[in-house]
Parts: C-alpha cells; sequence; structure tokens
C-alpha cells in the first residue's frame, strides 16, 4: 500500500464520519457558502501577475514537520502582500495538519484573493464543504479518481460555481483524465506514491495540455529562473508551499522570489 492509497482510504472514513455530524443542509447555512466566488484562472492570467499560488502548508508525509508555529491567517496575509496571485490551504489534518479552520481563517484575512481547499477529494460532500468553507477552487487529483469522477465532481463543483484545478502526474494520467469540464491543469512534478520529484516533469507534459487551460506547475519549485523557464513553454501558475513555509518568514521568502522574478535571472 502506497502513502496515497493510505491517505485515500483514510480520506474515506473520514469524510464519512464528518457527514454523519453535518447536514449538507446546514453547510447551505454558512454565511461563506453564498458569497461571491473569486476566479482563479482570471487571476492567474491578469496581466502583471506573479503567477504564484502560495500554500499554508505545516507538513508532509514527504518531509514531515516544516512549520509548526505559522498561523494560517497571518501567514496568507504575508503572501498576499507579496504577491501571491492565489493561495492554497491543506485542510487535510492526518498527513498534513491543517484544518478547515485555517482555510477559514486564510478567507477572513484574504477577501479579495482566491482559495484553493488543498484536500483529497473523494466525494460530492467535500465539495460542499469547500464552498461553504470560503475556498473558490478545488483540486481534484487524477490518480485518486476515475475520469468520471473527474467529470461528475467537475460539474458538480461548477453547480457550486467554484473553478477545478485537475492535478495529473504523467502522459497517463493526461491521456486518461483530462476534460473540458476543468479548467486549470496542473502537473504535479512529485510522484505522490514514490515523491520523488524532478521539475522537468512540467517542462516534459507543457505542450500535451491544450492551451485553453491554465496550466499550474507543483511542487518542488525553488528558484525564479526554474519559473521563467516553465513560462516560457506556457505554465502561468506555479504552486509553492515547503521553499516558502520552511523559513521563518515565508512572506518574506515569496517577497524575495517576486523581486527576483523581476530582475534578471542567471542560474538554475
Ligand atoms: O508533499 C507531499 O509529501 C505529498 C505527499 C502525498 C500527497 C501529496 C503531497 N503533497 C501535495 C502537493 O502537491 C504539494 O503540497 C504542493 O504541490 C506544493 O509542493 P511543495 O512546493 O513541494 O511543497
Amino acid at each position: 500500500m502506497t502513502i496515497l492509497d493510505k491517505i485515500i482510504a483514510e480520506k474515506r472514513q473520514e469524510v464519512a464520519r464528518r457527514e454523519a455530524e453535518t447536514l449538507v443542509a446546514d453547510l447551505e447555512k454558512q454565511p461563506d457558502f453564498t458569497r461571491p466566488v473569486l476566479s482563479a484562472r482570471a487571476a492567474l492570467t491578469a496581466a502583471g501577475s506573479t503567477g504564484i499560488i502560495a500554500e499554508f502548508k505545516r507538513r508532509s508525509p514527504s518531509k514531515g514537520l516544516i512549520n509548526g508555529t505559522a498561523e494560517a491567517g497571518a501567514t496568507t496575509a504575508g503572501y498576499v502582500a507579496a504577491g501571491a496571485a492565489v493561495l492554497s490551504v491543506l485542510t487535510d489534518e492526518p498527513f498534513f495538519g491543517g484544518t478547515p479552520a485555517d482555510l477559514r481563517a486564510a478567507r477572513a484575512a484574504n477577501p479579495a484573493t482566491p482559495i484553493l481547499r488543498k484536500d483529497f477529494i473523494v466525494s460530492e460532500y467535500q465539495i460542499t464543504e469547500a464552498r461553504a468553507m470560503g475556498a473558490d477552487l478545488i483540486l481534484l487529483i487524477a490518480s485518486c479518481l476515475t475520469p468520471a469522477e473527474v467529470g461528475q465532481f467537475s460539474e458538480f463543483a461548477h453547480s457550486l460555481g467554484l473553478e477545478v484545478l485537475l492535478e495529473v502526474h504523467d502522459e497517463a494520467e493526461l491521456r486518461s483524465h483530462l476534460t473540458d469540464s476543468v479548467d486549470l491543469v496542473g502537473v504535479n512534478n512529485r510522484n505522490l506514491s514514490t515523491f520523488v520529484t524532478d521539475v522537468d516533469t512540467s517542462a516534459r507534459l507543457a505542450t500535451l495540455i491544450p492551451d485553453h487551460f491554465v496550466k499550474v506547475a507543483e511542487s518542488g519549485l525553488q528558484h525564479a529562473s526554474t519559473i521563467q523557464s516553465l513560462r516560457a513553454v506556457g505554465y502561468q501558475g506555479f504552486l509553492i508551499g515547503e521553499t516558502f513555509m520552511k523559513t521563518t518568514d515565508p512572506a518574506a521568502a515569496l517577497a524575495g522570489l517576486v523581486s527576483e522574478l523581476s530582475g534578471p535571472v542567471s542560474a538554475s
């Protein structure tokens, strides 16, 4: 059993527990359920956008503890002040140390910035939760879902006004799971079963993703030069967690990257 199999098995049990605790009708009554949704597509493709999707991530299966002290509201507000176009907030507790309260804190602190609910979506219930928490888009991971589920969950997300980021890791997943019902396509440079991370994965898959999707490179991104190279092959979004969160001041780390991106870039 890989770590991803374990995450998905536990996620199904966790979602079943939460579904028994809180009815959909009660999620629909939460104040953020009806707030206007912000478009991540628009934020990433706007003129002058940094394209950076800055992630709030306390820990991970591959790295263990990354940051044990950061607070979601203050950290994400710092990210936005430093130039993040979109925010990503982990809401998985057992493996990433995130919580729905983290996303709510990020929402309250950043009313004008799109937020990705970063979790392992296996049911429509979690998409309704995402809307109620104040998220603007959801992640669908190809390696955890059937192509039919990607279509079904995307349509359901759209019915709630949310955008959809489909994540793939290789050519086979692109062939099997890519559908026009998603809005953004992410290439995860990290193999979620082995944790091997290779930033060339995004470059390799770039031309295989039709240009009408917003293309997002995910994981292992550290250098301005890598982002410039990925921009040159069509990427407009760059999902970055650990590079920022492992520092004592994640927003300052993002500001440093943004400043490098706006100046001349040399070594990678
Ligand atoms: O990060 C992990 O160890 C991991 C393990 C199993 C499933 C998912 C995992 N990460 C999710 C992500 O895709 C990253 O949090 C995201 O792309 C940011 O990556 P990074 O900049 O390398 O923190």
